[in-house]
């Protein structure tokens, strides 16, 4: 086979606006009612298509790995900066189901820029799997001979589905060109429906050095008797009602602060910033509060940045689209 193009994308990363608990299923998986919103902390992805066999993966810190190790106020090789490159990476398990799927020869050239943390439930690593299937098939299509383009709404949302329960998220809507920032998830987090926001929404994101795991947070959590419903922040979100009603919510909040001390210090702080409705986003251990205004964002977020206690990522983000766009070179 020829080698393929360069494809690149930026995945952007999310946050819970919004996080129920509503049984929990005899797979081990939690029924959940959550909002999703993808905001404009990226990671950066290349694809290309080779005649090697295999997923050669090489992965790097944007920034550059001091200086996310100096912000994060932990030594160069500390293992908050360790990303797998080989098939614990989700960019590696989508691109191996894709080729499988596919029947595809050759394998792959990948390259990953991190820019979002591990471990904070900001979903960066379902967001690089997203992309990767998304530019994995884009490669595939230029340089096949078959005809398989039609299959891709109905493929890719399945492959998401069984690589992680966030990664069908980040793939958009596939069906419509509608941009959209948002989804009200139920099922695992694989059944979506996507919407349009009213205003583009402004927060701050503080990711207090400590990563927390998925698993373990889920393995302490209580499914509430009365949950609560999304429904009000949806059509608030939506403009349908007014912006003032909504409230946020995440019951995973509660285990995660029992098993991360980092997390109570990062809310405390963003309680303290003059910014309003304040949680952990996911699973943890990141954190953010909602600002009016991108200025009023950036301000808050340089005040934190001198008053937070110990090391953190601390950015202010807006709400973006997915999926994010691909270049091709
Ligand atoms: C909590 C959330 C909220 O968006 O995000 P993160 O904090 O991971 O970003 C998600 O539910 C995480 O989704 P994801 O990170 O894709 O999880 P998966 O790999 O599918 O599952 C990891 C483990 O979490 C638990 N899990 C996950 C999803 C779910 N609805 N119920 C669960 O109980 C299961 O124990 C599972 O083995
Ligand atoms: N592409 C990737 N980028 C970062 N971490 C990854 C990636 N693929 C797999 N991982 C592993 O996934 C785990 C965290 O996943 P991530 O989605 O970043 O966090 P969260 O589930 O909190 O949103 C870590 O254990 C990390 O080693």
């Amino acid at each position: 086979m020829t080698e393929s193009r360069w494809y690149s994308t930026s995945p952007p990363a999310k946050l819970n606006l919004f996080l129920e608990l509503l049984a929990r299923r005899d797979d081990g998986f939690h029924e959940l009612d959550t909002v999703m919103i993808a905001i404009d902390w990226r990671d950066e992805l290349r694809v290309r298509r080779t005649s090697k066999p295999g997923v050669q993966l090489s992965v790097d810190w944007s920034a550059g790995r001091e200086s996310i190790a100096k912000e994060l106020q932990v030594t160069d090789d500390h293992e908050l900066l360790l990303v797998p490159t080989d098939d614990k990476n989700l960019v590696v398990r989508a691109l191996n189901r894709l080729t499988q799927t596919l029947n595809l020869d050759g394998g792959w050239e990948v390259q990953l820029n991190k820019n979002i943390p591990s471990g904070a439930g900001m979903g960066g690593a379902s967001s690089d799997a997203a992309s990767a299937l998304r530019l994995g098939w884009e490669a595939a299509y230029e340089t096949s001979s078959a005809t398989f383009s039609p299959l891709k709404h109905e493929m890719l949302p399945l492959l998401a589905a069984e690589i992680g329960s966030d990664v069908p998220f980040f793939l958009g809507e596939l069906e419509s060109e509608r941009d959209v920032e948002c989804a009200q998830a139920t099922g695992r987090g694989e059944k979506l429906s996507f919407f349009t926001l009213a205003n583009p929404l402004h927060a701050v994101v503080i990711y207090p050095a400590a990563s927390v795991s998925t698993a373990q947070v889920y393995s302490h959590c209580q499914v509430p008797d009365s949950p609560q419903s999304s429904n009000d922040l949806v059509r608030a979100l939506q403009g349908i009602r007014a912006e003032s009603e909504f409230s946020l919510h995440n019951a995973l909040q509660a285990p995660a602060r029992g098993l991360s001390s980092r997390i109570d210090p990062a809310l405390e702080c963003l309680s303290k910033a003059g910014l309003t409705h304040c949680r952990m986003t996911g699973s943890g251990s990141a954190c953010f509060a909602l600002a009016d205004s991108s200025q009023q964002a950036a301000i808050a977020a340089e005040t934190l940045r001198s008053t937070f206690p110990g090391g953190a990522l601390i950015r202010p983000v807006v709400s973006c689209v997915v999926p994010s766009e691909i270049h091709i070179a």
